[in-house]
């Protein structure tokens, strides 16, 4: 992402946003409410359109995941799964799900199997718990063909034992698969524990990037308590 920049009416939400994500890393977005974190990736994926700058990606497609999760739930995993695979069906088929072609089912099974939930692909998607639906919406995006996963608080509706196994899937996805992924998180010590990197948003412009092992608790004030940090 090259010079980025969006506004909403008179409001600049993105002032010149430059950063990029690396095949085989994860890379947690931090920064305040409104600091324009998710309007970020939202461009990535074409959710919104910036006013200027230029997207790259470099490879395979990108996809989004969301806290909330969007499956339907009265319809089976592995159908949800397939419909992230939807793209590359005549739409009468992609509407008659019982006709979702073996293909698509044998890659839905085979992404299913790689988030860990391979045995519950016949329930009820409203039948799982919150963390093992946030990896079914990651499966889906797997299934889409995403090299580069884009998560927008993936955990934050999750108790902290659910939000570590979908934070550790993330970072299995970039350091095994050679994914590039970037997260949207609030919880800065969850950046600290699995991110390889941190990049700070403020008012729309990066105010740092660093390692996550070394985000210092002066970092984090100055991305959620900026009046009390010099510049
Ligand atoms: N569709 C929209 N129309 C108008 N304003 C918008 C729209 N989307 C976002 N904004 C504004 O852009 C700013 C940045 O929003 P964004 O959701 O990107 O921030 P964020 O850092 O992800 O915040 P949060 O942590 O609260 O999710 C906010 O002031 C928001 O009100």
């Amino acid at each position: 992402m090259k010079g980025l920049r969006k506004s909403f009416g008179d409001r600049t939400v993105l002032n010149g946003v430059d950063f990029e994500v690396r095949a085989g890393e994860l890379v947690v977005l931090l920064g305040a409410n409104g600091s324009g974190k998710s309007t970020a990736l939202r461009c990535v994926v074409g959710l919104a359109e910036a006013d200027a700058g230029e997207i790259t990606v470099h490879s395979g497609r990108a996809a989004m995941v969301f806290q909330q999760i969007h499956l339907v739930r009265r319809r089976n995993v592995i159908d949800n799964v397939c419909a992230g695979g939807l793209a590359g069906l005549p739409l009468s088929r992609s509407l008659t799900p019982a006709l979702f072609p073996r293909d698509l089912r044998e890659k839905a099974m085979a992404c299913l199997d790689r988030v860990g939930l391979a045995d519950r692909a016949r329930d009820r998607a409203g039948s799982l718990s919150g963390g093992q639906q946030q990896r079914v919406a990651v499966a889906r995006a797997l299934c889409q063909g995403a090299e580069v996963l884009l998560a927008d608080e993936p955990v934050s509706a999750l108790d902290p034992a659910a939000a570590t196994q979908v934070m550790e899937l993330l970072v299995e996805l970039a350091h095994r698969d050679g994914l590039a992924v970037a997260a949207v998180l609030h919880q800065p010590d969850l950046a600290r524990r699995h991110a390889d990197r941190v990049i700070g948003l403020l008012h729309g412009e990066i105010r740092l990037t660093t390692a996550a092992a070394e985000l210092s608790d002066v970092d984090i004030d100055a991305l959620y308590a900026p009046d009390r940090v010099p510049a």
